[in-house]
């Protein structure tokens, strides 16, 4: 019998884009035969869907070449506190994020995807790219995750193109796949010792670890 894999895709959304980017990004995760796919907004979103989850897809839209506020709420009340428990070494992550775009700099594109991929590494997380060779990626990749472009050259808003969503799903397919094929093994070192309880009491606030 095949075991599941819990595949948790995590986004907040104002205008819609990075909903519709998190649900092709799911769409991809589901793709997989052997995969279970929860679909969250940020502030939905409890420590324990991340504590359980076999792979972690996080998405936010670009907010003054950062990630958006709900992300970052998100990253602090579920990844830092089960980093300090160890719960997230070996699990796999990847992300995604939308943009209004304005100029040749990206928009803060990859400091953005980077900072939601730097918490997921502290936390001993193996981290998914997204390669040139993912359908898509000549419009909507950013080698580090999917990033759809919600603006034109103006900034006005014309909304993601179907390539960019193309591009979500087989990024979404992509960690899924490695969730799967890394599912039940535990490759990483361990024996470093632990925070105090003190210390994880201090950082978990209310929720129960
Ligand atoms: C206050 C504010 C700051 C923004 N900063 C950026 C930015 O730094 N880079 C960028 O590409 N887009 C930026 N945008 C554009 C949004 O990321 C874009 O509209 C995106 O589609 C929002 O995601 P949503 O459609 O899922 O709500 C900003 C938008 C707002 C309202």
């Amino acid at each position: 019998m095949t075991s599941t894999t819990n595949i948790l895709v995590v986004y907040t959304s104002t205008l819609g884009n990075t909903q519709k980017m998190a649900e092709a990004v799911a769409a991809g995760a589901r793709s997989l035969e052997s995969t279970s796919v929860l679909l969250r907004e940020a502030t939905e979103a409890t420590r324990e869907e991340v504590r359980v989850c076999d792979a972690l897809l996080l998405g936010t839209p670009l907010r003054h070449r950062s990630a958006d506020a709900r992300v970052k709420q998100f990253i602090e009340n579920t990844i830092e506190v089960l980093w300090l428990t160890d719960d997230l070494v070996g699990k796999v992550g990847g992300v995604f994020s939308v943009g209004g775009g304005y100029g040749n700099a990206g928009a803060g594109v990859e400091i953005a995807q980077l900072g939601l991929l730097a918490a997921m590494a502290a936390a001993g997380m193996l981290l998914v790219p997204l390669p040139k060779t993912t359908p898509g990626a000549g419009v909507a990749g950013s080698h580090w995750g999917a990033h759809g472009r919600s603006g034109g050259p103006n900034m006005e808003p014309v909304g993601i193109t179907n390539e960019m969503l193309q591009c979500a799903y087989h990024h979404g397919a992509n960690v899924a796949r490695v969730a799967v094929a890394l599912q039940g093994k535990d490759l990483m070192a361990r024996g470093n010792q632990v925070p105090s309880q003190a210390l994880i009491a201090l950082f978990s606030g209310s929720e129960q670890l």
